[in-house]
């Protein structure tokens, strides 16, 4: 499988502070389901956010589906986040609009900016919206106002928001952090799914590291804003657990028992 991503060298400073990020790399393939795993302050949201230029990088560069991404211009940086899902750890929908209008905001790259304000959308795209619901047992909630959902629901509304826009990759933002456990397992179940059925590359910041192990193919491992990991879950040891982590690192052995503990 060939490399839909290639971060090289990528640094990011905010100011006069310590790089949030500091000589970045690593790729990762089409369809592939990857895990970015570290304390909080690592650096997984810049990290995110300097893909599709959410933040600009400092140094360094993002090739994307052959594209370098630090060097294109607004339009066709437009092209590019047409296909590239976010989803966020606080799900950002529209609270007073209804389950199916929040969707068809994923379609909004797709359009002038005046037919997006009108709420201008074809039956083919409204057609698809519901299937999409569908697929994500939503369809009860499809006409109900997003601030009804439980926080589960509005997650599956940020994932169906995200896969209207036709993806090749999902940027996940700590898409389980305010869920409980069992939201986060039908979560991850459906970006797992994703992954595998649709052939859409997953790249997810996690806290947790006993949700990294079970569901990646790769955990790219960040301390500090440098990635000391790179690897397969089965080959992460307790000991480069303790260099992602530090200090945190004791209670997430505790908590994970089994092979990865020793
Ligand atoms: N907009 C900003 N302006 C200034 N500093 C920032 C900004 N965003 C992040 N930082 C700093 O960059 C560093 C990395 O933050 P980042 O949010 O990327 O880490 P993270 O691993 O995603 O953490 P968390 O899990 O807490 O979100 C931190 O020191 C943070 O304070």
């Amino acid at each position: 499988m060939k490399n839909l991503l290639e971060v090289r060298r990528v640094s990011k400073y905010y100011g006069q502070e310590a790089a949030a990020l500091s000589d970045v790399s690593f790729s990762v393939k089409e369809g592939e389901f990857v895990s970015i795993i570290g304390p909080s302050g690592a650096g997984k949201s810049t990290l995110l956010r300097c893909i599709n230029r959410m933040v600009d990088a400092s140094s360094g560069e993002v090739i994307y589906n052959d594209v370098n991404v630090t060097k294109i211009n607004k339009p066709q940086l437009k092209n590019v986040r047409r296909t590239i899902g976010m989803i966020f750890q606080h799900y950002n929908l529209v609270n007073r609009l209804s389950v199916i209008e929040n969707v068809l905001h994923g379609r909004l790259g797709y359009k002038s900016t005046i037919a997006g304000m009108l709420g201008l959308y074809t039956e083919e795209e409204k057609k698809q919206a519901v299937k999409i619901l569908n697929l994500l047992g939503l369809q009860d909630q499809t006409y109900k106002r997003a601030d009804q959902l439980s926080g589960g629901q509005k997650q599956r509304v940020g994932i169906a928001r995200a896969l209207v826009q036709n993806p090749k990759m999902l940027l996940c933002d700590e898409p389980i952090a305010s869920l409980d456990p069992n939201a986060s397992k039908v979560i991850m179940d459906y970006l797992k799914t994703i992954s595998s059925t649709m052939g859409i590359t997953v790249l997810v910041n996690l806290h947790q590291v006993d949700v990294a192990l079970k569901y990646s193919d790769k955990i790219i491992g960040v301390n500090k804003g440098r990635v000391v990991y790179d690897g397969l879950p089965k080959d992460l040891s307790s000991g480069m657990i303790h260099t992602i982590y530090g200090s945190e690192a004791g209670e997430l052995i505790f908590e994970l028992g089994g092979k990865n503990a020793g």
